[in-house]
């Protein structure tokens, strides 16, 4: 049975979204198979209006299925994302995140293996708070995190070892460079869920 990888984002303009299909991408090189789902928005329409792309991302989707528990109960391994917001992980997604309890009661998320990406507007603006925050989620269900490090030479050029991230300076789409990073991520947390699954798989064969 080939390596299950559920990549979940939360997108308001489409930056996001961008970096979650090509971290897809990246994972389906290996083989892996990939469900890439979003998370519900919650903001009030009002809100949304006061920004021409916002509104227009709305208006053009729904982009990708709405996430599940059963999607992460699924999953040997994920990955998620989110634009960051005020220095942290949109509500959008960190409601979906904080909806786990039932599954991280029955111990169902200990040993998947997990990676975050995330967007902002500029340098320092909070890419590498985001990504921890999301982490933190995932230390908690007892989740194997793997960051990116720099452990492929293109790294070296994206430059951030905490995950996939892209500076979108307002209204930039992601570049070359920060589609690549992700799929370098999306290779990397493949791989390793290969490994770790494997390895519990056979832990519980009998004998
Ligand atoms: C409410 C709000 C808060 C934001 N907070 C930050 C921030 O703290 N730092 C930053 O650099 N950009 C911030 N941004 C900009 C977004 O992170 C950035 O535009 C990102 O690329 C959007 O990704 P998306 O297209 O997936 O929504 C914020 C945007 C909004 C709407």
């Amino acid at each position: 049975m080939s390596t299950r990888i559920l990549v979940v984002y939360y997108s308001s303009t489409g930056n996001t979204a961008a970096l979650a299909d090509s971290l897809a991408a990246g994972a389906r090189e290996t083989g892996a198979e990939v469900r890439v789902r979003t998370v519900p928005e919650t903001v009030p329409a009002e809100a949304i209006a006061q920004n021409p792309r916002w509104q227009a991302w709305v208006d053009a989707g729904p982009h990708h299925e709405l996430a599940t528990l059963g999607d992460l109960e699924w999953a040997d391994g994920l990955a998620a994302g989110s634009p960051t917001r005020f220095g942290g992980p949109a509500a959008q997604l960190k409601s979906f995140l904080d909806s786990t309890g039932g599954l991280w009661a029955k111990g169902k998320l200990a040993d998947k293996v997990a990676t975050s990406f995330t967007t902002a507007s500029t340098l320092h603006g909070g890419l590498e708070s985001t990504l921890l925050a999301i982490n933190n989620v995932f230390y908690h269900w007892g989740a194997i995190v793997v960051p990116l490090g720099y452990t492929d030479p293109h790294l070296l050029e994206s430059g951030n070892p905490y995950g996939g991230s892209f500076v979108s300076r307002k209204s930039a789409a992601p570049d070359d460079v920060a589609l690549g990073a992700l799929r370098v991520q999306g290779r990397r947390l493949a791989t390793i869920t290969t490994h770790v699954a494997t390895g519990l798989k056979q832990a519980e064969l009998p004998g």
